[in-house]
């Protein structure tokens, strides 16, 4: 049988699509990985068919809104946020009565904190904060306060309000789980 006479034109047109898929990818920040034949495109960033996308395990080939703000770069604010929400969740669920462990994991968990904080200039300043006032979690009391009082020495460089911290409590509560399923659980073997 003789070559099929679309062939050519069918190669140009996949070569097209493909630029424009890459050319897509980079403008919104996709890992485009290139197709290994032709044949394997399960779901492209761009399709021309309306049918709703295959699910893979493949994350990269599935179709993502073009506007999604979470695919955008993560700002120092947005960093902050989640820090600070992690943190003062984190103390609202400490234990009233702390194991020695316990005690000696927040100590570190800021140490690390001031180390490997993913802004250097944040994690500078707060290795300062912390110089002057040492991590205090003898009890979950002293540990929210603790935290909000360094949480308004960061919002004071920043010009920011202070907060005031006899609201800890009811800004910040546990995580919602059923049943405490979320509490901590303290051990008394030391590591
Ligand atoms: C350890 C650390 C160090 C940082 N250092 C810097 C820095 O050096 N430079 C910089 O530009 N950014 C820094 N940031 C980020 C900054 O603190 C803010 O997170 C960011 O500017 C966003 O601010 P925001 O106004 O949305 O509220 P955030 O300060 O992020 O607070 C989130 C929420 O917590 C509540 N809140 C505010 N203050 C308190 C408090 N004292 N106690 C309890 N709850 C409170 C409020 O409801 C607020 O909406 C740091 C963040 C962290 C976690």
């Amino acid at each position: 049988m003789g070559e099929n006479p679309w062939q050519p034109l069918l190669q140009t047109f996949e070569k097209l699509s493909n630029c424009v898929q890459t050319h897509l990818s980079n403008f919104i920040g996709i890992k485009n990985t290139p197709p290994r034949s032709s044949t394997t495109i399960q779901n492209p960033i761009i399709s021309l068919d309306s049918s709703p996308p295959i699910a893979t395990n493949n994350s990269s080939h599935q179709k993502l809104p073009l506007k999604d703000k979470s695919t955008g770069p993560v700002t120092k604010e947005d960093l902050g946020r989640a820090t600070w929400t992690f943190l003062h969740t984190l103390a609202a669920q400490y234990p009233e009565k702390p194991t020695r462990q316990q005690k000696r994991d927040v100590k570190e968990l800021m140490a690390i904190l001031s180390r490997m904080y993913p802004c250097r200039e944040c994690a500078d300043h707060f290795k300062e904060i912390l110089r002057s006032n040492p991590a205090q979690a003898g009890s979950q009391e002293e540990f929210s306060q603790w935290l909000c009082h360094v949480h308004n020495t960061v919002n004071r460089s920043l010009g920011k309000l202070v907060f005031p911290c006899e609201r800890v409590d009811a800004r910040w509560g546990k995580l919602e789980c059923e049943q405490k399923s979320c509490d901590l659980h303290g051990t008394s073997i030391d590591f």
